[in-house]
């Protein structure tokens, strides 16, 4: 089975509601689709996420980091021959790491076709259902309150808030979500850097004495801030998870090595993809360190190939998958089996994609 050809496109999907973080807004979904195409027949589908600031991904970069410096490279190669397309994905440029999940899953798309089997069942096949969390916008808290209720009451068990563009109003928000939805539920919180350390470790404490039940903190402080994520790691009772300060397996060799967390985000969007993904998922495995499995706003196509991980790996215990149901829509037939909270991953050899809609090729 050999790579004959590579086409990209662009899939714009709406959204049920603007996404908003201390770091971006983001109005619609707009992605980069890779299709890569076998002198067999066969098709494996990857997603790159324009995310410039969390990857410095744009659509541009993608398009050429795809199109005029990897596909080169990899064009005729036979997909059996993973390891070596991995490696010359890898070694075709630095940084990048969008463009070369999109590729990384679309090869891994084909390698299951090629073997027959679905991914998550040659990666690992720890299991074929992942509970996701949904995301609650940082906006007023009394909105803020309205949609974690709107959650609960689809079944969601766990709810991911984010916080980090004002303290004091995060404190709040907090309390309006507790009122709104009381302690059954799950919550984690997401600063996406919006923190300082002495401030994190400030309104953490506050929430800490407030009996909030916060599950854990995503990366409170600035991204190359390691000290100060190690200082409010060792500063507050609530577990800290690394997000935008780990991309590749160094980036949590050292955070897990310095104990500058204590669990870790693995998205496909910054490792790279699966390939490297493995390898975190290793090293933390070794460390005793538990992962949880995250993404950007990606379409059911970036979200396929995560659950397929998830569903390999045990280290992987915390689920952040719910791209597609902050979506209007689902273009995609085929792949993960999205039914709200519950995602399951079907029997179809590599990714089990049938068609994808909403995309227009170059
Ligand atoms: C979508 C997911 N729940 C999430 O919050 N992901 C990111 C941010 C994604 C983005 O800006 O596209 C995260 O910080 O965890
Ligand atoms: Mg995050």
């Amino acid at each position: 089975m050999k790579i004959c050809d590579m086409q990209i496109g662009k899939i714009n999907i709406p959204l049920k509601k603007p996404f908003k973080t201390a770091l971006r807004e983001v109005y619609e979904l707009e992605n980069v689709v890779v299709k890569i195409v076998t002198d067999t027949g066969n098709i494996g589908y990857g997603e790159a996420a324009i995310t410039p600031v969390i990857t410095g991904d744009t659509l541009g970069s993608i398009k050429w980091a795809i199109m005029d410096q990897i596909k080169p490279k990899v064009i005729g190669m036979d997909i059996e021959n993973l390891e070596e397309i991995m490696k010359r994905i890898d070694n075709s440029l630095v940084h990048n790491e969008s463009s070369k999940a999109a590729l990384d899953m679309a090869i891994y798309d084909l390698f299951g076709q090629l073997h027959d089997a679905p991914v998550f069942k040659l990666l690992g096949g720890f299991r074929n259902k992942i509970v996701t969390d949904i995301t609650v916008s940082v906006n007023e808290p009394e909105e803020m309150a309205r949609d974690a209720k709107e959650a609960v009451e689809k079944g969601y068990e766990t709810i991911k808030v984010k916080v980090g563009k004002d303290s004091k109003k995060d404190l709040e928000r907090l309390k309006a979500i507790r009122n709104a939805i009381g302690y059954s539920v799950n919550i984690r919180i997401d600063a996406n850097q919006g923190w300082t350390s002495k401030e994190a470790v400030k309104v953490l404490r506050m929430m800490e004495d407030a009996g909030l039940s916060i599950e854990l903190v995503e990366q409170p402080v600035k991204a190359y801030d390691i000290a100060g994520l190690k200082y409010v790691t060792e500063n507050v009772e609530i577990p800290v998870l690394a997000d935008e300060s780990v991309f590749s397996p160094l980036d949590a060799a050292n955070i897990i090595q310095n104990r500058a967390a204590d669990l870790v985000n693995i998205k496909l969007m910054k490792a790279g993809g699966i390939h490297n993904a493995l390898k975190i998922c290793n090293f933390a495995e070794t460390y005793g360190v538990q992962c949880m499995l995250g993404c950007m706003m990606e379409s059911k196509i970036g979200l396929t190939a995560a659950c397929h991980l998830a569903g390999a790996k045990s280290i992987i215990t915390k689920f952040d998958l719910d791209g597609p149901n902050l979506c209007a829509e689902d273009p995609i037939t085929g792949g993960a089996n999205y039914d709200e909270y519950t995602i399951t991953l079907e029997d179809k050899p590599g990714l089990g994609f049938e068609e994808i809609g909403n995309t227009i090729y170059y």
